[in-house]
């Protein structure tokens, strides 16, 4: 496998996408075939259970169904389109990935985190992210931000199922990336996110400078 797996993971409305899209932008310019993704989505089928889930009117989901839908997602976008591509050389940029189903369905929701991880892996056939950057802000400060872009900031787009949910839920999904990020000092870089968009990108884009570099000369 030539290409690089890159995940950018954190809370709703930490500025994920915002990063992403910059980070496109600087490897595209250097020549660099990228492809951006997300989950839950990425494909057509993905972006179908992206519907079930995220939609409000299904408040009735329980746990193992919200899991096992997102694990579902999973292994349509793993196998249908990131794995072609990391085969084919090119670098994929991708709004999220296991690291979530552990944040959100174990910490968050007291799912068994083995069983996520299992499930998760299962679904990936075992594929990790090269390097996941996680942007940290306080629970209060992705709120604000989802509140805004639903809102204030002039846009329709409405909370989701899952940003609905109340500020303990948002604190221990918080903790659980801090958990991740301890756990895998190797993979993960935790990104200071309650700056500037363009302070942050720098440092996002200092790191994957350095991690090109490495991938080349191997
Ligand atoms: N560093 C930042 N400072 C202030 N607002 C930001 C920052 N980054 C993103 N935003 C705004 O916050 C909202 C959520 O950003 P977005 O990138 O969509 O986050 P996510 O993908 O993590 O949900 C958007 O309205 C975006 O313009
Ligand atoms: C991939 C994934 C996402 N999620 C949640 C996080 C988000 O609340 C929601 C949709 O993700 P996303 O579209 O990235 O939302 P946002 O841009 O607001 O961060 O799905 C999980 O709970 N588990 C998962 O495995």
């Amino acid at each position: 496998m030539n290409g690089i797996f890159i995940t950018f993971e954190g809370p709703d409305g930490a500025g994920k996408t915002t990063q992403l899209q910059k980070l496109a932008q600087e490897l595209k310019k250097l020549g660099h075939d990228v492809l951006v993704t997300r989950e839950p989505g990425g494909t057509s089928i993905s972006d179908k259970i992206r519907g079930i889930i995220l939609d409000p009117v299904n408040a009735e989901m329980v746990d193992q169904a919200e899991v096992l839908l997102y694990a579902a997602s999973r292994a349509q976008h793993v196998h249908e389109k990131i794995l072609p591509a990391l085969k084919a050389g090119r670098i994929v940029l991708c709004d999220r990935f296991i690291d979530a189903s552990v944040a959100y369905q174990s910490y968050g929701l007291g799912v068994d985190i083995d069983t996520v991880k299992s499930i998760s892996k299962f679904a990936s056939s075992g594929l990790q992210a090269t390097r996941t950057y996680i942007m940290d802000v306080p629970v209060e400060v992705s709120m604000q931000r989802l509140n805004h872009r639903a809102g204030g900031g002039g846009s329709d787009q409405q909370l989701d199922r899952i940003e609905q949910k109340n500020v303990d839920y948002h604190s221990r999904v918080r903790a659980g990336f801090h958990q991740i990020a301890e756990d895998h000092p190797e993979r993960v870089r935790m990104i200071d996110a309650n700056r500037a968009a363009e302070l942050i990108a720098e440092d996002v884009w200092l790191d994957c400078r350095q991690l090109l570099e490495e991938h080349i000369s191997v």
